[in-house]
């Protein structure tokens, strides 16, 4: 297949990577002036893999558009319809894969749903689900989960895309997979905040009582609740929760340190996002109520998980 990869950092040099490792024939495109495409055009490796000569890098989107049947997308959540309106002038109705984690702040819109407002119907996937590149380099192999609007597109993509390396399992909850992929962040961020204040042991409650409200929201919004114990959301924990390599609980442990943080941690603006969806469907999300206060709002963690734990007494299912 061929396949054009949009978005040359982390997750999408890993794409190519992984997809021309398989076989398949590859382009790469990032932004002309992008740091990650200069290096990697210079020296063909980002510091973590080192690119096969047979992967095509570009910066010329039109050109990386032509050549594809099928489009792979890993860039920020929130920069998406900005790259899509650029790609509507070149787009010829190629399926969409995208390989990224967020929902939209100020819309609350999934990412499949923001694809659908800028280019109109679209066949659109979703590859979703734990792995990080370090292991996957190594030969260390995963699980993970393609969804789509579209069946025929979902089961073409995980035929062409498995391997003894990543095991891809067909989903079947489009709202469930791309709601529940994109909160794991969020509770990402809140592991680490564990982390940082010293109370790791806590993270046991945390993976219990977090994807109970992602599973309300998502039964509210028409998914299925079941969906956030597949590989997209409680799969996924380990390799954020419990992960050295995950930027979200990186984020939240420097966040209560007081300490810089400059990788994307797509957790934090998702935060937002979900509240916004928590509002619109009348559910409420404690936990990220509680990240959004200490990260957006400044309020003193350990005041907040005390505040947390003093909220009305409830059944452990509802
Ligand atoms: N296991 C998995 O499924 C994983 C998924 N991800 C997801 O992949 C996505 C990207 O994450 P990372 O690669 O870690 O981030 P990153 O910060 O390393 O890379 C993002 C890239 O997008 C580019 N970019 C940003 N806005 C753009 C725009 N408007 N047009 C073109 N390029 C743009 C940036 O220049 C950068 O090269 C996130 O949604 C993240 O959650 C990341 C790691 C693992
Ligand atoms: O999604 C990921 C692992 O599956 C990557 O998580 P981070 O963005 O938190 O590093």
């Amino acid at each position: 297949m061929r396949v054009s990869v949009l978005g040359c950092g982390r997750w999408g040099s890993f794409i190519a990577w992984y997809l021309n490792h398989i076989g398949h024939e590859v382009t790469l495109w990032g932004r002309e002036g992008s740091k990650n495409l200069e290096h990697l055009r210079a020296s063909r490796e980002n510091g973590i893999l080192t690119f096969d000569s047979k992967i095509e890098i570009t910066s010329d989107l039109a050109a990386a558009v032509a050549h594809a049947e099928v489009l792979a997308i890993s860039i920020n959540s929130q920069n998406l319809r900005e790259l899509l309106a650029r790609l509507r002038g070149h787009h010829r109705g190629q399926p969409l894969v995208l390989c990224m984690k967020g929902i939209e702040e100020g819309t609350g819109l999934r990412l499949s749903e923001v694809a659908a407002e800028v280019l109109g119907p679209v066949e659109t996937a979703v590859w979703v689900g734990p792995g990080h590149v370090q292991n996957f380099v190594k030969g260390v192999p995963n699980c993970m989960v393609i969804d789509a609007n579209d069946d025929g597109l979902r089961r073409r993509l995980v035929e062409a895309f498995s391997s003894d390396l990543i095991r891809f399992y067909y989903g079947a909850d489009l709202i469930g997979n791309e709601v529940g992929a994109a909160a794991k962040n969020v509770i990402g961020i809140a592991a680490g905040m564990l982390d940082g204040l010293g109370l790791t042991s806590l993270k046991g409650a945390l993976i219990s009582r977090g994807p109970r409200e992602i599973a309300r929201l998502i039964r509210a919004m028409g998914g299925d609740e079941l969906s956030v114990y597949g590989l997209s959301h409680l799969g996924d924990f380990e390799a954020t929760v419990f992960s050295a390599y995950s930027h979200n609980r990186r984020f939240g442990e420097a966040f209560v340190r007081g300490e810089p943080y400059d990788e994307l941690a797509e957790g934090v603006r998702t935060t937002r996002a979900l509240l916004t969806l928590g509002e619109r469907y009348e559910i409420d999300l404690p936990i990220c109520r509680a990240v959004s206060a200490v990260v957006h709002g400044g309020r003193d963690p350990r005041e907040i998980l005390s505040k947390l734990f003093m909220r009305s007494l409830k059944e452990e299912f509802y």
